[in-house]
């Protein structure tokens, strides 16, 4: 089952992979036409209604593989209209080898005769609202017929995701969907197959850039804001909590709070006039300072980074422990921090993120490849209920679920700091994502900047390096 969301993203990892989306039209097209073969005979009458997307452009390419047909393609609305460049050249290339093919400029002129099939191929998954027309009246026309109707990916009007009609939808007998079936299908009184399209299983379990479209957490609920993150670390270390509340705000975040011990509150505040810093008494975190927090984090809905340099102090655990029992929100627990995650009871939703050895550390796969052992880590997030984003040269992201695999990234970045600006970078992802979203991305933005400067850092990269890379590999390249 795949969402229209996750299609989407699936359809762009696919290109970057090679398979261009033009590829996938072609594999769309000839599954619908194969379809049409199972369901009349060489010779029957097949009416293509295609509407100005990519469903339509599908059709286009249906109409090439039924020479032994008597095929017309119905183009609802003006070619000059067609929305996608691949759509297009399919329209074209029926025109230039005289396929019968015409464009219904006005919806009073649609008649596409009677049929045996119809193909339907005016909308798909970018459907917005109910059908205008002309998609409207040739909705209504292709129920009226007595012919088979065949749905291209799915039936006009229906909503992919909930199997909804907002306004009129076509009524299909078969559909012919691609890659894996849309929820919204098992809704349907329709014979539903579904079509291998060339789609790489890389495309799905690898991190690539469609994950980064756009957030997919319900906007409601992130309150419209791009989100606070309430970095709680230093102590024996300053620059971690520094690195990790910058990255953030190179990821999207609106601020970005460093609580530190006031022993280290200076320091921090002169690396970066961005950040503000929330001094607590002493030099290091302790359960006395827990409450404050806590209240803080709640109060402003914040997205919480916990660990970065905090140090393993008996009392600065046990104040960890103590944050966790009592936040509820959304946090990325880091470094010293991380131990103390599988011993306590949390309704926080947490996005961990050790590595190697914090890994095994916290009763984890201690194994040399986690790629390979990502089965026993996705067992290990099941257990303890929390998404984990266990980095390596290659880093696995799980949920207990799901899971997936980050390739992005250079040797370099074996440098002290970026686990930090990952943490920065998750957090921010965190604020307008699920955690399992937000840990898949987190790790290809911060792998995508070292990448951008492999060439001028090479190993000479900097995780402060990174912090200035990151919007990039978030907005530059898209
Ligand atoms: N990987 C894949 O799954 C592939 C899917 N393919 C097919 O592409 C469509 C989705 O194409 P897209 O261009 O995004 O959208 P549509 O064709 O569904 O519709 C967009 C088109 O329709 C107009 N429009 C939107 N809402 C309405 C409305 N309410 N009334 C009238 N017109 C509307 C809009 O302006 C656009 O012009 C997917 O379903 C598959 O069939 C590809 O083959 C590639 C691989
Ligand atoms: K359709």
């Amino acid at each position: 089952m795949i969402s229209s969301d996750r299609m989407a993203a699936v359809d762009e990892n696919a290109e970057a992979l090679g398979v261009p989306r033009k590829q996938l039209m072609e594999s769309s097209g000839n599954a619908v036409a194969r379809r049409v073969r199972d369901l009349v005979d060489p010779g029957a009458s097949v009416a293509v209604v295609a509407g100005r997307g990519n469903n339509g452009g599908d059709g286009f390419v249906a109409a090439r593989f039924l020479d032994d047909y008597d095929v017309t393609v119905h183009l609802l609305g003006r070619a000059g209209t067609i929305a996608t460049d691949i759509a297009r050249e399919n329209w074209e290339a029926l025109l230039r080898s005289e396929y019968d093919a015409r464009e219904v400029r006005d919806s009073r002129d649609l008649d596409f005769g009677t049929p045996d099939l119809v193909v339907d191929a005016m909308l798909g998954t970018g459907v917005a609202g109910e059908p205008r027309d002309p998609e409207r009246s040739a909705v209504e026309a292709v129920n009226a017929t007595d012919a088979v109707v065949l749905a291209v990916d799915v039936p006009s009007g229906v909503d992919a995701d909930t199997g909804e009609a907002v306004g009129v939808a076509v009524e299909a007998d078969h559909v012919v969907t691609f890659h894996d079936r849309k929820p919204g299908l098992d809704a349907l009184d329709a014979d539903v197959t579904v079509a291998d399209i060339g789609i790489p299983p890389a495309a799905e379990r690898f991190v690539g850039p469609g994950d980064l479209r756009a957030p997919r957490r319900d906007p409601d609920s992130a309150k419209g804001d791009a989100g606070r993150v309430f970095v709680i670390g230093g102590g024996p270390y300053t620059g971690a909590p520094a690195l990790a509340a910058q990255a953030a705000l190179r990821a999207g975040a609106d601020l970005s709070f460093v609580a530190v011990p006031e022993s280290v509150g200076t320091p921090i505040q002169g690396y970066a006039e961005d950040l503000i810093v929330q001094p607590y008494e002493g030099e290091r975190l302790a359960p006395e300072h827990v409450d404050g927090l806590v209240e803080t984090a709640t109060s402003y809905e914040d997205v919480v980074v916990l660990g970065p340099g905090l140090g393993t102090a008996d009392e600065t655990l046990a104040a960890v422990e103590r944050f966790l029992e009592s936040f509820d929100g959304r946090a990325v627990v880091d470094a010293d921090a991380l131990s103390v995650v599988p011993e306590v009871e949390t309704d926080a939703a947490l996005v961990c993120t050790p590595n190697r050895h914090e890994l095994a550390e916290m009763g984890g796969p201690d194994a040399a490849d986690l790629r390979e052992a990502a089965g026993e880590i996705e067992a290990f997030a099941a257990d303890l209920g929390h998404v984990v984003l266990a980095k390596s040269r290659e880093d696995v992201v799980t949920d207990g679920e799901r899971t997936r695999i980050c390739r992005a990234g250079t040797p370099g970045m074996t440098v002290g700091g970026t686990g930090d600006t990952l943490a920065g970078v998750a957090a921010a992802m965190l604020a307008t994502r699920e955690p399992f979203d937000a840990a898949c991305v987190a790790p290809y933005v911060n792998g995508r900047a070292a990448e951008l400067l492999a060439e001028s850092r090479g190993d000479g990269l900097l995780a402060s390096d990174l912090l200035d890379a990151i919007p990039t590999a978030i907005w530059g390249e898209r």
